[in-house]
């Protein structure tokens, strides 16, 4: 659903890209930029208790994972397999820490139910994105689904981030993203399933 947003954020990104590209700054130093501020933030502020400022500060870093695209189009060649490969590979990098450092703040705080929540989306998260890597990998499409990454982020760090004002909403937050991403998660296998349905047909595999 958020993806619709992003012709928008390209055109806001692209004077912040074009002068990257002119100081011979690459997409991948973007990509590793924004996952290290995102795991170093995660891992320090939301232990420390520090769940506003880390959200918000993670939430800038991760934008960031829009502006390496744009920089590698913006370079010439519109992108190479390394610097997909990368890219994906770091988001989910980024995406543990998050979850990992909220978790630890609810451990540290003696909130084991929650914290279990918050590693269930861990997983269910890993899970979204495997099944579209590996469908992906088969040579099959997989861009469906409810709670993509950009939503898993928004949901995730809006809950993380405004529970220091009301304190429900992080189990409001994660139990939504719970739900939302095991929905996902079916519902991808599901349009797995029916493409392998339709090979089925087609040349009588199964
Ligand atoms: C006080 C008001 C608070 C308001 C908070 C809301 C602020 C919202 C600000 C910005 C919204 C940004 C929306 C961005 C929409 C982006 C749409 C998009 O297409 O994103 C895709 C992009 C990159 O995708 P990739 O193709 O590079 O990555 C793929 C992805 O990882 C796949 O994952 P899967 O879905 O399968 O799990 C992989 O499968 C695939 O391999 C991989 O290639 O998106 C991103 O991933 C980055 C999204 C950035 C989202 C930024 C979130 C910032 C949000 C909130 C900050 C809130 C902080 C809390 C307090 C803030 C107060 C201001
Ligand atoms: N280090 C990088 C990062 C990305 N790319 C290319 O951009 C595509 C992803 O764009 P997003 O806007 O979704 O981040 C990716 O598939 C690559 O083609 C790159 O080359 N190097
Ligand atoms: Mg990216």
């Amino acid at each position: 659903m958020l993806k619709l947003l992003r012709p928008a954020m390209t055109r806001i990104l692209t004077p912040l890209g074009t002068a990257l590209v002119s100081r011979g700054v690459g997409p991948d130093a973007v990509t590793a930029f924004g996952t290290t501020g995102t795991v170093v933030t995660a891992l320090v502020m939301f232990p420390m208790g520090h769940l506003w400022w880390g959200a918000f500060i993670i939430g800038l870093f991760t934008l960031l994972d829009l502006l390496d695209g744009v920089v590698a189009r913006l370079g010439g060649g519109g992108g190479s397999t390394w610097g997909a490969f990368l890219d994906s590979t770091f988001d989910r990098v980024a995406d543990a820490a998050i979850f990992s450092g909220v978790a630890a703040y609810l451990v540290l705080n003696e909130q084991l139910v929650l914290a279990a929540v918050v590693l269930f989306c861990l997983v269910a998260g890993m899970l979204v994105s495997y099944v579209k890597a590996r469908a992906e990998g088969l040579g099959l499409t997989c861009d469906v689904g409810l709670v993509e990454r950009p939503e898993r982020l928004v949901v995730g760090l809006c809950a993380v981030g405004f529970s220091q004002f009301w304190e429900p909403l992080l189990a409001l937050g994660m139990v939504l993203l719970a739900l939302g991403s095991a929905i996902t998660v079916v519902q991808r296998v599901v349009h797995v399933r029916r493409q392998t349905g339709e090979l089925h047909k087609q040349t009588g595999e199964r």
